[in-house]
């Protein structure tokens, strides 16, 4: 049985508002997806990795691995219309060069560079168990609920809110066969793997604990976050 990440780099960036895709910024002197793809690179357990990428920035992604030495950069799938159907792309893609039924897929967002080595090993071990692993964090802000953005009359309790990260991680017979289920049921624009899974109320979905530093770079903001973060411990990151 082997363990594959499945990088998910389909996006065009909108929120960011740059000229270059957000997982093509450079911080630090390197493409924050290629931060990423070292974090998989260096984990022993990770067998291969596979790539669903913005069209037209394929070859870009091949010279910058060679670069950076990605050697376990085996595939590369073409994004899609939304987040869902990248996924999808890139499960496909797997089935399709050989991967086996019960081999497990961690499925990453590019832009979260800063995903540590311990939480890849727990999101293993805990797929391995129980069948489906959820990187999460608990909500520790208080929440409220608003139609428009700026005005609420509800407050959501925090305590059983988890805020979900990636990897999320899965076997490949089970996370295709949701996503197969969810074309049957006309749900097409699920944001996550793990919401794909509760709409459709397949299975209990076990979390493993994630990280604040594990940042997803959205926005111009995010970015400097990311920035402060590198350079505070450089060392650390990735432990
Ligand atoms: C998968 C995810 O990172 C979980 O927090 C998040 O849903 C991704 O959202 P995006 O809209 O694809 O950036």
């Amino acid at each position: 049985m082997s363990n594959y990440a499945l990088i998910i780099a389909g996006g065009s960036g909108n929120r960011m508002g740059q000229d270059i895709p957000k997982q093509f910024m450079h911080v630090d002197n390197c493409p924050i997806i290629i931060h990423t793809l070292k974090a998989f690179q260096l984990h022993p357990n990770i067998d291969a990795i596979g790539v669903v990428c913005l069209q037209g920035w394929e070859t870009v992604l091949q010279s910058y691995a060679n670069q950076f030495s990605i050697d376990k950069l085996r595939w590369m799938f073409e994004g899609g219309e939304n987040g869902q159907r990248s996924i999808y792309n890139g499960l496909v893609g797997l089935k399709d060069a050989g991967c086996e039924d019960d081999d497990l897929v961690l499925i990453h967002d590019a832009v979260r560079p800063l995903i540590s080595q311990d939480i890849i090993s727990s999101n293993i071990a805990i797929c391995k168990r129980y069948g489906y692993a959820i990187t999460g964090i608990k909500c520790k802000e208080a929440i409220l609920e608003s139609e428009d953005g700026f005005s609420s009359k509800v407050s959501i309790p925090r305590d059983k809110l988890i805020r979900t990260q990636t990897p999320q991680t899965f076997r490949l017979k089970n996370i295709l066969a949701a996503h197969k289920l969810a074309a049957e049921n006309n749900i097409t624009n699920s944001v996550a793997s793990c919401t794909l899974i509760a709409e459709l109320g397949l299975s209990e979905m076990h979390i493993v604990p994630g990280s604040e530093k594990n940042i997803k770079v959205t926005t111009i903001e995010d970015l400097e976050i990311l920035k402060a973060l590198m350079h505070i411990s450089k060392e650390n990151w990735l432990k």
